[in-house]
């Protein structure tokens, strides 16, 4: 049976307000007749969505409500990262879809797509707990409504997608900051994100979108895609959240294994050097980024007066200070705008392991660590 939308639904005009804009982009989707029974995490209220159809039908009831949605989009294999980011969503929405989704596009033909951590139970578990903790806490508006946790079938309708940087298919690109930095060591990453948010954006319709500090650059190309293709969504940004001993955490950690887990601060600690030399009043490129690289490259040597069944073997891939819009490289910072200070560096595999040393999940591939500091703008006075 066809989907026979109420006439609210119909008006052409195209003059709308966003919420009777909405509810027309709604309608004209056969989500009443499509959607499958519903699921949740158990002992929770959240709902666990796969299929779109019944997704847009929840929303369009928090919409009816005049429910506000955050959306936190992952790729799973949470942490304290991302559960600070849905608490930050929940202080500041009705409704939190956190969404979980490793997305083939935005990986490189040579990269971990087949060994990305899975791990959906723990997942469930953490998303319970904190649901509990937001109920507990007056604070918060709302709480973990929501996961969306699609297949690649629904994500790419049109079929399985290349990761090829020239192969086809119907992609965003955002020029030229998604072509910079992160973008030049992986050329199909920011066009697979930019693609997977558009989507996530078109399926979930939050108001407010949720992403953290620790993929800058990310944070850049998402704006930059939310401002020029005019769409009405806020953007929110959390702080990084760290280990105890300031590497950013992130899912990818876990490759790393004993040996270069106790090593992998160094890109944050060349970055620390950088900002310190900032707070000193130094605005140039070679006197922030002189020390940073500096720094690196004592801690490499450190590693490399080890033996073989000791060190640790690390690249920088770019230690960079760029604009906080562009993105692009800086010779001087102006401190009314400030700067952000960048980097990567890929931790090699252990080349001579002691008997039974643990390695890391997948047998310590090669990691990249990302991190960034924000230089913050500085006031000047004018006397
Ligand atoms: N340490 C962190 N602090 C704050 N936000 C984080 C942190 N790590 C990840 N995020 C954010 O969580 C969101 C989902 O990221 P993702 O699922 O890729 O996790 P990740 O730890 O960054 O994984 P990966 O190791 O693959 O980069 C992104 O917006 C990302 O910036
Ligand atoms: C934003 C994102 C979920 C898109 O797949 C991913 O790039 C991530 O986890 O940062
Ligand atoms: N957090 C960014 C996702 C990625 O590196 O693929």
């Amino acid at each position: 049976m066809l989907f026979r939308p109420t006439k609210i639904f119909l008006s052409s005009s195209t003059a709308l307000p966003p919420v009777l804009r909405l509810l027309r982009l709604f309608s004209t989707q056969p989500t009443l007749k499509q959607r499958a029974p519903g699921t949740t995490i158990p002992s929770t209220s959240i709902k666990i969505f796969s299929e779109i159809p019944a997704l847009r039908q929840w929303r369009r009831k928090q919409l009816f409500d005049h429910r506000s949605v955050g959306l936190v989009p992952t790729m799973g294999a949470l942490h304290e990262g991302h559960l600070s980011l849905i608490r930050m969503a929940a202080a500041e929405n009705s409704a939190v879809v956190v969404s979980i989704y490793v997305n083939p596009t935005q990986f490189g033909v040579h990269e971990d797509l087949d060994k990305y951590p899975k791990t959906w139970e723990a997942d469930c578990r953490m998303l319970r707990d904190l649901d509990r903790e937001l109920a507990s806490d007056g604070g918060n508006m709302g709480k973990i409504a929501a996961v969306f946790a699609p297949t690649t079938g629904t994500m790419y309708p049109s079929g399985r997608p290349t990761q090829e940087v020239n192969g086809h298919g119907s992609f965003v690109t955002i020029t030229p900051v998604g072509s910079l930095l992160e973008g030049a060591s992986r050329p199909t990453f920011f066009r697979g994100v930019a693609t997977v948010c558009m989507k996530l954006f078109n399926i979930v319709m939050p108001e407010r979108v949720y992403f953290g500090q620790k993929d800058v650059q990310q944070t850049v190309v998402v704006k930059k895609m939310v401002k020029d293709f005019c769409m009405d969504i806020q953007v929110c940004i959390g702080d990084t959240i760290r280990e105890p001993d300031g590497l950013a955490m992130s899912s990818r950690n876990v490759y790393l294994g004993q040996r270069r887990r106790r090593v992998a601060t160094v890109l944050r600690k060349a970055l620390c050097v950088a900002e310190a030399a900032y707070t000193r009043g130094c605005r140039t490129r070679d006197e922030l980024l002189g020390p940073a690289n500096a720094m690196a490259r004592l801690l490499l040597l450190e590693q490399l007066q080890l033996g073989h069944k000791e060190r640790v073997e690390f690249e920088v891939d770019y230690i960079s200070l760029a604009d906080p819009e562009t993105m692009e490289e800086l010779e001087n910072v102006d401190a009314t705008r400030g700067a952000i200070l960048s980097g990567a560096v890929r931790m090699l595999p252990i080349t001579a392991a002691e008997e039974g040393e643990d390695l890391g999940v997948s047998g310590g591939p090669m990691v990249r660590l990302i991190d960034n500091i924000i230089l913050k703008p500085v006031a000047v006075s004018d006397g």
